[in-house]
């Protein structure tokens, strides 16, 4: 269907990059779109799938490889969904310790019940800038917020993540461990059924 031995990852955050790879194996290499341009594009669409549509496209037309991209985010259910789609965006660009502060803060006096929230990640291939059909697969995370970071491992939102099938945060959890039950394996699992990958 395309040559797979190669893709572009459309991202430039490095966790991504190593969760993706490690899920993929040796069969296919994931080539940083870093390799190519330091651009970032802008995240304009309204929702997971549009964004990891337009990343995967940018990236396709930047390298002239196939182009998978990662949109993804935590939802809070005390918050409607928020941060969602805006989750890198959350505290205006600072970062992931300022998102998290961000996060603690709006959930300050939010009991335990009211505290699920869920990782999103939606994986889109396409074969190359213009494909007209784009793969697109998805994948959800459950579990709470904690009252306080925990663990070292991971990014983003990971030490604020608790794992109910793990007790523990998701930074806490082994980066194997995490790449078995997350979002992200979740979707790259339908993704390799979709692409006929062992
Ligand atoms: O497994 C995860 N563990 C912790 N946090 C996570 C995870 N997965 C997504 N997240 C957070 C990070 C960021 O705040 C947002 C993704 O935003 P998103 O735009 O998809 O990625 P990004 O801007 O970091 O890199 P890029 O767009 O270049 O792929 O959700
Ligand atoms: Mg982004």
């Amino acid at each position: 269907m395309m040559n797979l031995t190669q893709l572009v990852l459309a991202s430039h955050n490095a966790g991504k990059l190593k969760e993706l790879q490690a899920m993929l194996g040796e069969s296919v290499q994931l080539r940083s779109i870093g390799e190519f341009s330091q651009v970032e594009p802008e995240e304009t669409g309204l929702s997971f799938v549009e964004n990891a549509i337009l990343k995967a496209r940018n990236a396709a037309r930047i390298s002239g490889l196939p182009a998978l991209a990662d949109d993804s985010g935590l939802a809070v259910d005390f918050l409607g969904g928020a941060p969602g789609i805006y989750s890198a965006r959350y505290a205006d660009g600072q970062g992931d310790a300022a998102n998290n502060a961000k996060l603690l803060d709006a959930l300050k006096d939010v009991p335990e019940a009211e505290r699920g929230a869920q990782f999103v990640c939606v994986l889109a291939l396409v074969r190359h800038a213009d494909d007209p059909l784009p793969i697109l697969c998805e994948g959800l995370w459950h579990g709470r917020i904690l009252h306080a970071a925990s663990g070292e491992h991971g990014f983003g939102y990971d030490p604020l993540f608790w794992v109910p099938e793990r007790n523990v945060s998701s930074a806490e959890l082994s980066p194997a461990d995490k790449n078995q039950i997350s979002h992200r394996a979740r979707a790259m699992a339908l993704l390799r059924q979709r692409l006929g990958l062992k």
